[in-house]
């Protein structure tokens, strides 16, 4: 969970300046496909691992610490969900890999290349648990706008970049509205809309179906299944996780205890309970 943003002096920035985001136009289908730079790359070169962490420490403000020597590795465009009890670290996990909290040890690298904290993250995506952290315009239009704007592309690209996010996450109807005045769903919509507007390589989902109906958090499942950058997804939905993800980790104590395929991991009842959690109803 998200504890507000007053993170003891350890958050760095501004939220909305690393909710940042690629330069190609947006669309869930050809993000990558239309990197053509990137995969004469692949070619030539093994494409790097989307994210490395190794031995990430972090610890607020002198307290006991949240995540301990965590190591991880996410391929580009894997799947990747991360489960745990409450206060097990997933959200620190979050802020840490989007430069928002810098690791008391410990190395991030995204692509290759080594995550400086505070700095902008073009390519980063963070969907916040509660999707009103996200939104502050007075029109939904401009809020969708808002990071595009911040990406200094002209009006006419930003204008496209609305519409086609809008589209995709099937707001265009409310591009008028207050978004303080939105269902908890219509809000969690517009958020996602404002990170597609900056088309992301890498997508952190916080708790995404915390203010979601079963019709909205159906729409999320169908959305999300189709989009195909890397994703990153904390919840206790755990059926939720087990729709979208292909692999799953589990924290515990600050570090991975368990990581490997959805079914695999979720399916083990020992696993789960010892960790505080509940094997997936579908599952038994
Ligand atoms: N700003 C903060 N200052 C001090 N401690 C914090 C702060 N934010 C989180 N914590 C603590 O860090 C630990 C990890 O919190 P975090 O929100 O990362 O866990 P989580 O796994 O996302 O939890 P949940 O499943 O409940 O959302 C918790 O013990 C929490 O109380």
């Amino acid at each position: 969970m998200l504890k507000g943003l007053g993170f003891n002096g350890d958050c760095i920035g501004d939220r909305r300046r690393f909710c940042g985001g690629g330069g190609e136009p947006v669309t869930l289908t050809n993000v990558r496909g239309l990197d053509q730079g990137r995969e004469e790359e692949t070619i030539l070169s093994p494409e790097p691992k989307a994210i490395t962490v190794r031995e990430l420490c972090f610890a607020y403000g002198g307290q006991a610490p949240v995540l301990d020597s965590l190591s991880l590795q996410v391929a580009p465009g894997e799947r990747l969900g991360i489960i745990g009890h409450n206060g097990c670290g997933k959200t620190t996990l979050f802020l840490l890999l989007c430069g928002l909290l810098k690791p008391s040890a410990g190395t991030i690298e995204l692509w290759g290349s080594p995550l400086q904290p505070g700095k902008f993250l073009p390519e980063v995506g963070l969907l916040f648990q509660n999707p009103t952290d996200q939104l502050f315009a007075t029109s939904v239009w401009d809020d969708i706008a808002f990071g595009p704007q911040n990406m200094g592309l002209s009006a006419e690209t930003v204008a496209q970049r609305v519409t086609q996010a809008a589209q995709l996450t099937g707001v265009t109807a409310l591009l008028e509205r207050l978004p303080h005045h939105l269902s908890g769903g219509e809000k969690q919509m517009v958020a996602i809309a404002g990170l597609l507007a900056m088309a992301p390589k890498i997508f952190f989902c916080d708790e995404p179906t915390a203010s979601l109906d079963i019709r909205a958090r159906r729409q999320l499942i169908n959305f999300l299944g189709q989009f195909q950058e890397t994703l990153l997804i904390s919840s206790h939905d755990l059926e939720f996780v087990l729709e979208v993800c292909d692999r799953v980790i589990v924290i515990d104590q600050g570090q991975i205890v368990a990581d490997g395929g959805a079914e695999e991991i979720m399916g083990n009842q020992t696993l789960m309970v010892s960790h505080g959690l509940e094997k997936p109803y579908s599952l038994r």
